[in-house]
């Protein structure tokens, strides 16, 4: 399986390609990593150095992998963290050069704009772009709880509101729809749940709450999701496989008491989860 990789990039800790291509090689997945930034560190410091890309940077690099003659065994395309509405536009052009070159492959979209705090976190415009043109471009979308609410319009209280949401996200486009970090009235405080959405069926997994605060764990969890539902091509199975990785993750990230999350040093997590999930049909 290949999958071009297009986001944000830091050199020091996992955040975007730096937190999404390790655990998909470890899969065995081939990535094509384009970066659309390259910072020193997550914007989560309050402090970082580096460059955004712009538009062209991103073309001229599918341009290459074009010349390769490799597109057609493209399989997916994932996108998180874009920069500017113009690195997006770059890479909606991408996905319809992959669309061209293999009708079957996945774009999977991980609508980067905010958190529930922390409210919106990219420039201006971004968040529009993923709703107008991302996300209906898009054949999977793993929204957090707060991006589901932007998308959707609807203020998301209760189970029946989330599904409500993810269903009139779907009606814009994306068949498959994982929602992270979602904490709804049915969700007991010392939990979080992920929640998923396909062809009209909704399947809810909870873990225990870790006591940790950390940046890049949606990266990881956009690209083992689309791994898993590539293979699998299950919502509900994809779900209880990403979820059991991301939690082994965080678990090793939490003992060590870490600031950034340990993708090499808990790297047996992505292929052999220590712990599992009932994924429950809601
Ligand atoms: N404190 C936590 N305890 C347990 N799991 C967590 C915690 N924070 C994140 N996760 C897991 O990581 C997933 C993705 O993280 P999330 O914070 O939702 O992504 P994003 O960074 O995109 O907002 C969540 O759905 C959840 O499964
Ligand atoms: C450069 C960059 N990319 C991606 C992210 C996304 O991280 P998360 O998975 O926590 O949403 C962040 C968040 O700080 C970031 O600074
Ligand atoms: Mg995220």
């Amino acid at each position: 399986m290949n999958v071009l990789s297009i986001q944000s990039h830091v050199a020091y800790g996992h955040v975007g390609n730096a937190s999404a291509v390790f655990p998909m090689q470890r899969l065995g997945v081939e990535v094509w990593a384009v970066h659309t930034v390259q910072f020193s560190n997550h914007t989560g410091y309050g402090a970082w150095r580096g460059r955004v890309f712009d538009g062209p940077a991103i073309e001229e690099l599918v341009e290459g992998i074009a010349e390769r003659g490799v597109l057609p065994s493209c399989d997916g395309v994932l996108s998180g963290y874009m920069g500017s509405a113009d690195i997006g536009t770059a890479i909606l052009r991408a996905v319809a050069r992959v669309r061209a070159a293999n009708p079957a492959a996945l774009y999977c979209c991980d609508p980067v704009i905010g958190d529930v705090g922390r409210g919106v976190f990219v420039r201006p415009g971004i968040p529009e772009f993923m709703r107008d043109h991302a996300v209906p471009a898009a054949d999977l979308i793993t929204p957090n709880q707060f991006e589901l609410d932007y998308l959707s319009g609807i203020e998301t209280r209760t189970l029946a509101e989330a599904k409500a949401a993810v269903a009139a996200v779907q009606a814009s486009g994306p068949k498959v729809v994982l929602v992270t970090s979602l904490h709804t009235k049915e969700t007991p405080d010392d939990s979080i749940d992920m929640l998923a959405g396909e062809g009209g069926r909704f399947w809810r997994l909870r873990t225990p709450r870790l006591s940790l605060s950390v940046n890049g764990a949606g990266d990881a969890t956009a690209a083992l999701f689309l791994v898993h539902y590539a293979r699998s091509r299950s919502a509900g199975e994809a779900l209880g496989a990403a979820a059991a990785s991301v939690f082994g993750l965080l678990r090793r990230t939490a003992e060590a008491g870490a600031r950034e999350i340990l993708t090499v040093a808990a790297q047996d997590e992505f292929v052999a989860p220590s712990r599992t999930f009932p994924v429950e049909a809601v």
